[in-house]
């Protein structure tokens, strides 16, 4: 069979002192999240739904985050190394579609940006990433603003 789906999640906790980056988009907010790396849940979702896809298992196995190499790590990094590794067995993705769960900040001005930034690693058109924003109703540790969690499906392909 030579298409796949994958599936991925993660969570972060939002601290004061670090940066809110989502999607390799830098988001002017008063708390980000905390990470070995610079802790993009929504990267990190794809990333993980890429690799389930293959069965190659998952991002922490890959890039760990006991290894200081990935301190501080650009997700994209990550997410371009992924796409190799897939590329190395014949797969490629085909399309994306993520959901964030953040009660704030508002994330639709810049789903744009990270739609660009997630084709653009994936080497696919940006027709064929979706990235949606949803509160969590001010429910739980979502709705109270201490986490943001991000939820990826992607179809990936393999010629022949
Ligand atoms: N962080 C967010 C949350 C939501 N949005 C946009 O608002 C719409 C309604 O969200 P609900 O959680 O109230 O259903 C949602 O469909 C998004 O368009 C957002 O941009 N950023
Ligand atoms: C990305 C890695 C590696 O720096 O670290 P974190 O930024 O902590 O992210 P997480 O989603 O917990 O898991 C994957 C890790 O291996």
């Amino acid at each position: 069979m030579n298409i796949r789906v994958g599936q991925g999640y993660d969570v972060h906790k939002l601290v004061e002192g670090r940066k809110l980056i989502l999607g390799g988009v830098e988001i002017d907010h008063p708390t980000g999240l905390l990470g070995h790396s610079d802790a993009d849940a929504l990267l990190h979702a794809i990333t993980d739904a890429l690799l389930g896809a293959v069965a190659l298992g998952d991002i922490g196995r890959h890039f760990p985050d006991t290894d200081p190499r990935y301190a501080g790590a650009d997700s994209r990094v990550l997410l371009r190394a992924a796409v190799a590794l897939l590329a190395e067995k014949g797969w490629r993705p085909v399309n994306v579609d993520a959901t964030l769960i953040a009660q704030k900040p508002k994330l639709a001005p810049h789903a744009p940006a990270m739609v660009a930034n997630v084709a653009a690693d994936l080497g696919i058109a940006t027709d064929c990433v979706n990235i949606k924003g949803k509160t969590n109703e001010k429910l739980g540790y979502l709705g109270r603003e201490e986490a943001i969690e991000a939820q990826a499906i992607v179809l990936v392909v393999r010629a022949g």
